[in-house]
């Protein structure tokens, strides 16, 4: 079956009203380039010098070819038409120079710029806050920082290089044509308007395909990126349904072709269009140029230099014609790109901020801050506030406008220093949402998280991350080497501290008999380790970083007898003589920690010792039933332990 005759091309040529997003660029959006550009003067000043040269010469050559012709052909003198046809053939030579300086440099500006662009939109994605990411489709987010930036970079290289030469040469050529002979050139100039007509209306048409292609072109590379990690292939296999998968990739691609091919058909409409009345037009000046020289008015050469001339007056309209949609389609590149850098960060450091105080004992050691939450209620940011609807899959529904309902409520407790306080609580309590809020993941709507009674905003960012550990139930690796992994918590860490941190967390034994030790490569997300392997590299990276406040969700994956006993004295080695914030799945875990917090529906509905919540027969007591008693410890008083003591049986 030919491409035209594939019956799920409905859409094909100009028909693709539904695919068509009607957004339109920005104002302002062509003022907040020039800057990004201004870096870059000397090699555009280059540019333009090269291209002022390649003008010059390109022009003045038909002029030579009409001297050629009257001077020296018809005139009868060789010597003229071997020196000027040698004069001709050096500034062709020169102009090949001047073309390789002027493409060399705008290569170097547009790269430039597009290596500008991308170094800061990475860096401002990545102080954007968790809530960011939790909406964002990464492969849109992906396809901004890579189809995008090269658009807008088409965009600006074409509009300072090209529409210089086209404007230059331009004015030049129809300065000589009035030069040698007026009444043909108005009579030429009077279909110039019509050139524009079309390239107008396509223009507009070819801007809105562009910012569509570019949408659709983002939802089909999203797509590959869930289906092409592990969990998301795994998910696909399991639930059996590759077909489905290959059925909506070929429906979110065939929009990509539909929406590609009619920009394709645009843009060949309009080149026809400009060809058809480039021939017209020459076809003018031959009929009233030839009667000019039949009737002796003009030199033979001069026509010949007239239609010269008038083949290099197309080329900068039709290229004048295509910059402006050029241009247009690379604008809404940009725009792209500006609307994701203009998303400010939810989460920033106030100007004040300040580093955490190191606190020192008496013996000089260093000492674990206490942490405190005071009356915080918490809601999750609506969509407005965090994120941009074009990285979003599907459009906001009406519910999603707005704030949302507290997740939290007058939740207030003092996590001592250097103890345990474990969480505990039904599914969707709000336990990992409280414990977001101490590295500030999330910030209280209402009320003040405090570590060592310093509110966690009025803390740098950088001290707040070296103070607060977090390990969370699927602890993410990179796809590279067990070293690399480790290194990321402290990259200055010694190959010793690096293999004493993998023996605290108990992974040492599995990594040394791997044939490449700490440089076997773990496999995207960590995915060619086991469950209990994978949770202990992820205490040796916390242990290797050694923050005085940890905050762990322990996982409640089945584990075999052995690692999870391994876990388990792993953990002991990591809260030892920290503050630390569980959420508890262990029955280990609630007897050994100091306080139990009871969470349900975003408050905190019971706190105590085991003893003291199991006594009081409420929530507690029924959670200790179904979720803990079956662990296979009968009840009993939890250990008094001290802090840092390293006594707590963990096991
Ligand atoms: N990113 C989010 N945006 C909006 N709501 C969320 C978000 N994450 C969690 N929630 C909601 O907040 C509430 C508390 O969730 P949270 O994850 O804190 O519960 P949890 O006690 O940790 O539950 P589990 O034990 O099942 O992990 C739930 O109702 C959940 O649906």
């Amino acid at each position: 079956m030919t491409p035209g005759h594939d019956p799920t091309m409905g859409t094909i040529g100009l028909r693709v009203e539904g695919l068509v997003d009607p957004q339109r660029v920005k104002p302002g959006t062509f003022k907040r380039i020039i800057p990004y550009a201004m870096r870059y003067r000397r090699a555009l000043a280059i540019v333009m010098l090269a291209t002022i040269v390649d003008s010059v010469i390109t022009v003045s050559i038909p002029l030579m070819l009409k001297m050629i012709v009257d001077d020296g052909i018809v005139a009868g003198k060789a010597s003229v038409v071997f020196g000027l046809a040698g004069l001709v053939a050096g500034l062709a030579l020169l102009n090949v120079v001047a073309i390789y300086i002027q493409a060399w440099f705008s290569g170097r500006v547009g790269q430039g710029l597009i290596f500008d662009l991308r170094t800061k939109v990475f860096a401002h994605i990545q102080r954007q806050p968790v809530a960011f990411f939790t909406r964002t489709q990464t492969g849109s987010l992906v396809s901004r920082i890579n189809t995008d930036i090269v658009g807008a970079e088409q965009a600006l290289t074409t509009l300072l290089s090209q529409s210089l030469s086209t404007m230059l040469t331009l004015i030049l050529v129809l300065g000589a044509m009035f030069y040698l002979s007026w009444p043909i050139t108005l009579a030429a100039l009077v279909m110039i308007p019509l050139f524009f007509i079309p390239g107008k209306i396509i223009a507009q048409r070819m801007e809105r395909l562009a910012r569509s292609g570019m949408q659709k072109d983002a939802e089909l590379g999203s797509m590959m990126t869930e289906r092409f990690n592990v969990s998301g292939a795994m998910l696909v296999k399991l639930y059996g349904r590759p077909e489905e998968e290959s059925a909506e990739f070929s429906k979110k691609a065939r929009l990509v072709r539909d929406i590609a091919i009619s920009m394709d058909v645009h843009a060949r409409l309009l080149f026809i269009l400009v060809t058809l009345l480039t021939t017209v037009t020459t076809a003018l000046v031959y009929g009233f140029g030839g009667w000019f020289v039949i009737d002796g008015q003009i030199q033979i050469g001069t026509l010949v230099a007239m239609v010269a001339l008038l083949m290099m007056l197309y080329s900068p309209i039709n290229q004048l014609t295509n910059i402006q949609s050029d241009v247009m389609t690379a604008l809404v590149s940009f725009d792209r790109v500006f609307e994701v850098l203009d998303l400010q960060p939810l989460i920033t450091e106030r100007p004040e901020a300040r580093v955490l105080p190191a606190r020192v004992s008496e013996h000089g050691n260093g000492v674990a801050p206490h942490v405190e939450f005071d009356n915080v209620a918490f809601r999750y940011p609506s969509a407005e506030e965090v994120s941009l609807p074009s990285l979003e899959l599907l459009p906001l529904r009406k519910s999603e406008h707005g704030p949302g309902a507290l997740v939290l409520n007058d939740v207030s407790f003092h996590a001592p220093a250097g103890r345990l306080t474990a969480l505990v609580g039904p599914s969707g309590a709000g336990k990992t949402t409280i414990t977001q809020l101490v590295p500030r993941l999330y910030d209280a709507t209402s009320g003040s998280v405090r570590i060592g009674g310093h509110d966690v905003r009025d803390l740098t960012l950088d001290s707040l991350g070296d103070t607060v550990g977090v390990v969370t139930q699927d602890a993410h690796l990179f796809h590279d080497t067990i070293r690399t992994n480790l290194l990321y918590a402290r990259p200055d860490a010694t190959e010793p501290d690096i293999v004493e941190a993998c023996e605290a967390a108990l992974i040492w034994p599995t990594i040394s008999q791997l044939p490449d030790g700490l440089d076997t490569v773990v496999g995207d997300r960590g995915y060619r380790l086991s469950g209990g392997e994978k949770q202990r590299l992820a205490i040796a990276r916390l242990l290797l970083k050694s923050p005085p406040i940890v905050v762990l969700d322990e996982a409640t994956a089945h584990l075999d007898s052995e690692s999870e006993l391994a876990i388990q004295r792993a953990l002991k080695a990591a809260l030892t003589g920290r503050t630390s914030l569980v959420i508890a799945h262990r029955l280990s875990t609630i007897l050994d920690a100091d306080q139990i917090l009871v969470i349900d529906e975003g408050r905190i509905q019971e706190r105590g010792t085991h003893d003291q919540l199991l006594a009081g027969g409420g929530l507690y007591a029924e959670l200790y039933r179904t979720q803990f008693a079956h662990q296979g410890r009968s009840p009993q008083p939890a250990e008094s332990t001290a802090a840092g003591n390293g006594n707590r049986a963990l096991d």
